[in-house]
């Protein structure tokens, strides 16, 4: 099992390296990055995200963490899911808010499944799930759906909470917790 050191985590998104960055530097862990748009296959969230992570591994040649992250509303079954890239591009904050129109359950789970690759070998997945609702846009608009999502206990959306909280109870958090678990054991 290779250090953390020596992993390469790979992202399109520089806003999740900004965040993985933040969450492991106390824990004084400086990882590798590679920035690379990798293609998504479908699926449910394991598949999309050991697909990912297989796909980055073959290419780079290394031993690759790679993430995908999904806004799963409860009124829809768990959609859009991993698809939430394109929903949140095709109808912005303002849509992702009508598509819960007529439904009275407003609740959604941030979800982030990190997965470990060794090329040649089978990924491994870890999953962080922060509970939430959807609400009107508040707060900087500079990061994906952040504006929308307001977690649960808490009065602010993610983009208006301070990003040293965002980071301590995130659904990146929560799966890079996982992460470190499996790479220590
Ligand atoms: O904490 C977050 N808070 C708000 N928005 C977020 C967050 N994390 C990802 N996002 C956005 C980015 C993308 O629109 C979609 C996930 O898609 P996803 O494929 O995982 O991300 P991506 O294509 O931007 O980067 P990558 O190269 O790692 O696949 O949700
Ligand atoms: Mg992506």
């Amino acid at each position: 099992m290779p250090h953390i050191d020596n992993i390469t985590f790979v992202t399109g998104n520089a806003n999740k390296l900004r965040e993985v960055q933040a969450i492991l530097s106390p824990a004084g862990i400086n990882i590798r990055s590679e920035s690379l748009d990798l293609p998504e296959l479908q699926g449910t969230l394991t598949q999309v995200s050991s697909e990912k992570a297989r796909t980055a591994a073959n290419l780079l040649k290394c031993p690759v963490l790679t993430e995908d992250t999904s806004l799963c509303f409860t009124a829809m079954n768990g959609l859009p899911g991993p698809y939430i890239k394109w929903f949140m591009q095709g109808l912005g904050h303002e849509g992702l808010n009508r598509m819960l129109v007529g439904f009275d359950d407003k609740s959604a789970d941030a979800v982030c499944t990190f997965a470990y690759c060794e090329p040649g070998k089978e990924p491994v997945v870890f999953e962080g799930r922060t509970r939430g609702k959807i609400v009107p846009a508040r707060g900087p608009t500079t990061f994906g759906w952040d504006a929308v999502f307001q977690p649960a206990g808490f009065e602010e959306t993610y983009a208006e909470m301070d990003k040293d909280i965002k980071n301590t109870i995130s659904h990146r958090y929560l799966s890079l917790q996982k992460v470190l678990d499996f790479l220590k054991a």
